[in-house]
């Protein structure tokens, strides 16, 4: 078994992990995660109203019920839809992961679980000649669990070399356009999604086919903002006048529990929009300009658009990283899985 412990860590990233960590005193074992879980399916789920009993068919949308949440389940106990993520998941990681990439980053959220799933079945099967490492960069606490229960070494972002770009990362997301723009931020992470999509030569995108849409907020509704503290109410008023007047804190199901704080120690807002247009349709709201726009609210940390170039395009103009994937992998309803490639790898 591809196993590692701490004791094999230099120390500066064991110390990145410990529980001193300034912004998250360690939490009761799983309950910090089920309760964005359980916020997130009671409140955000824009696929919830998928759990509905109709005359000829019961889908039932399920967060894997698990002994370990931040291990995957059974493959046996899965759903329709769990085991499309599962699918779409192996097929992007046999097509864009290897034994001797160094550093790969990790998403937040249901899929990305599958995703560290397929990577730790590789590195059995194909284990890096030793003494070489592969390194997992978190985007989060949860990401960070769930790197570990399957045995594979994290390293926090802010001890990666200097010098050092992620191979790749492998993510999660809300929801997809034509053009591979995602929505993210439904699980409160996408401040380290896109410091570390940024920081990957190519973001490798995993989701189901409810998250394929031609145009961005057509079924995940709204766009998460993650904001500080002092600044959101300065936020929500000036997203009302740029054309979001319903744009909301979010709060945990438990109201007293108050809103809900990112790893970072910030909120989220959900900001709702009309459907955004792509840099093939006239008008005002594009992802472009609407992801620009809201950033350069004060008190505004990150948009969870993620937009503009993708890793191949920013490297054929000397740049590095990128925050739109390379390709998306939809599992579909049918167990087959739907491969949407940026250009440049078509
Ligand atoms: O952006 C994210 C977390 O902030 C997730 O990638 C996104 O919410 C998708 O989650 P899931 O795989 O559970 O559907």
């Amino acid at each position: 078994m591809h196993r590692h412990t701490f004791a094999s860590l230099p120390s500066h990233t064991t110390r990145a992990f410990t529980s001193t960590t300034p912004h998250r005193p360690p939490p009761p074992p799983h309950k910090y995660w089920l309760n964005i879980t359980s916020t997130r399916s009671t409140l955000h789920s824009p696929y919830r109203h998928l759990s509905t009993t109709t005359t000829t068919t019961t889908t039932t949308i399920s967060t894997p019920t698990m002994s370990d949440p931040h291990k995957p389940p059974n493959p046996s106990t899965l759903d329709p839809i769990e085991s499309a993520k599962r699918k779409a998941a192996f097929r992007a990681v046999e097509e864009h992961f290897n034994s001797s990439m160094r550093f790969v980053g990790i998403g937040s959220g249901s899929t990305i679980v599958y995703g560290v799933e397929a990577i730790a079945a590789h590195l059995k099967a194909h284990p890096p000649p030793q003494p070489y490492q592969n390194w997992f960069v978190p985007t989060g606490w949860n990401s960070r669990k769930v790197i570990e229960a399957a045995g594979l070494l994290p390293i926090a972002f802010d001890s990666l070399p200097g010098d050092a770009m992620l191979e790749v990362c492998f993510d999660g997301a809300d929801e997809v356009d034509e053009e591979l723009n995602c929505i993210k931020g439904g699980g409160a992470c996408l401040f380290q999604e896109k410091l570390v999509a940024c920081r990957s030569k190519k973001f490798v995108c995993i989701a189901d086919y409810r998250k394929d849409q031609k145009r961005l907020c057509t079924k995940w509704k709204t766009v998460p903002i993650e904001v500080a503290p002092i600044a959101h109410a300065s936020v929500l008023r000036e997203l009302k006048l740029i054309g979001s007047p319903d744009a909301a804190l979010r709060e945990h199901a438990l109201a007293k529990t108050g809103p809900i704080q990112t790893d970072q120690s910030f909120y989220i807002i959900d900001a709702p929009f009309k459907q955004l247009l792509t840099s093939m349709d006239d008008g005002v709201w594009d992802v472009d300009s609407l992801a620009k726009r809201i950033k350069s609210i004060n008190g505004v940390l990150e948009v969870g658009l993620f937009h503009g170039m993708n890793g191949y395009q920013t490297q054929k103009a000397g740049l590095q990283g990128g925050q739109k994937p390379v390709a998306v992998y939809f599992g579909l309803e049918d167990g087959e899985v739907l491969v949407r490639k940026a250009d440049e790898i078509e």
